[in-house]
């Protein structure tokens, strides 16, 4: 039995990531959680053929009954940006939304994989892991940050300079975080590409803000939603196909607790920071080696000195937002 629960289902990324997710044979229970909605979305869901059952869990009292047993919840709960906003901005109300939703994980499916998609990313896994951690539940393999949008966007981006590079089949590594200048693509490790400075610049730049241009573009209708559940959906297949079906050398950049990880000692060394994201190797526990950071060029270097600056602060609110206690979730 694989239960996969997402939780803000009913929203712009719940729906198509619930969509995507119900097209897999791996998930054999989709429950779709909700503070509205949900069960309208799950009654629709549940009438395409495929195998998995479908259910909907709506309000605070069925949060417990939609997450019991779950194998793998995905976190898409939460406020989007409008234009003018940062996704730090996001951190008020979406703080203690994330905050309840892992107190409720840690209760009823504390081996569950948690993937986060609410933002801001960089704060709201340092909250789900402190939350884990309090209630002694915690296993830094099983949290993950879901930053596989930047790496579709690279891949898109890329392709759009380089007609040759197919965007389908070539992965690019983005380390950091997620936002803005956290966000740092590897544009160096793409070794049968060459760029120019300026080429790299550009792409560099359109890369740290493609959500920018996505939340100007809905014009106040919200951010990212359906290359983000297309990006949700290729993450969590990709740990179901690494930890239901035991396939290996499923590498994924993604944003996690560094230390407790296999293979993060020298990112942690090299970058001073207890959360970061970096290609990973998944498994059948979810993280199965967190890969070095490789060589990076000079540029690559000082863009990563920069996230790393920006980092420590966004990680720091995540971390005493649950340390110094933080009252019920509030409004924007
Ligand atoms: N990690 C990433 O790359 C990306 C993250 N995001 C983030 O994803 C989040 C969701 O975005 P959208 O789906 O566009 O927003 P949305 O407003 O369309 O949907 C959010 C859903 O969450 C639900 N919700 C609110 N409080 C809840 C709670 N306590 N429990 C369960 N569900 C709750 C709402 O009812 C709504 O259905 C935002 O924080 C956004 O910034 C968006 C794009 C990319
Ligand atoms: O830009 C936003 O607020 C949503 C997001 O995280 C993205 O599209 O990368």
């Amino acid at each position: 039995m694989v239960k996969v629960v997402v939780c803000g289902a009913a929203g712009g990324i719940g729906q198509p990531l619930s969509l995507l997710l119900k097209q897999s044979d791996l998930i054999s229970h989709l429950a779709l959680y909700d503070i509205v909605n949900a069960a309208g979305v799950a009654a629709d869901l549940s009438h395409i053929n495929t195998v998995s059952k479908v259910t909907g869990h709506v309000g605070k009292d069925s949060l417990a009954e939609a997450l019991r047993g779950a194998h793998t919840v995905v976190i898409p709960a939460g406020v989007p940006r409008r234009p003018g906003m940062t996704r730090d901005d996001l951190f008020k109300v979406n703080a203690g939304i994330v905050r309840d939703l892992a107190q409720a994980c840690a209760e009823n499916c504390p081996k569950a994989f948690i993937l986060v998609i609410s933002n801001p990313v960089n704060s709201t896994v340092p909250i789900v892991c402190e939350v884990l951690k309090k209630a002694n539940v915690f296993d830094p393999r099983r949290v993950f940050g879901v930053t596989t949008l930047d790496v579709v966007r690279s891949s898109t981006f890329v392709s759009q300079v380089k007609p040759q590079f197919e965007p389908h089949s070539n992965r690019v590594t983005v380390v950091g975080g997620h936002s803005g200048a956290t966000i740092v693509p590897l544009l160096s490790q793409i070794k049968q590409l060459s760029f120019t400075p300026e080429e790299i610049k550009a792409l560099t730049h359109r890369i740290q803000f493609g959500g920018d241009e996505v939340v100007k573009a809905k014009d106040g209708a919200g951010s990212a939603t359906l290359s983000m559940a297309a990006a949700g959906a290729r993450f969590t297949i990709a740990l179901l196909e690494a930890s239901v079906r035991g396939k290996r050398g499923i590498v994924e950049s993604t944003y996690v607790h560094l230390a407790g990880n296999p293979g993060a000692e020298w990112n942690l060394r090299s970058t001073g920071l207890e959360y970061f994201a970096q290609d990973v190797e998944l498994g059948p526990d979810g993280v199965a080696n967190v890969l070095a950071l490789p060589n990076l060029s000079a540029e690559e270097q000082s863009l990563v000195k920069t996230a790393i600056g920006e980092l420590k602060g966004n990680i720091a609110k995540g971390i005493n937002f649950i340390k110094e206690g933080s009252g019920p979730a509030s409004k924007l």
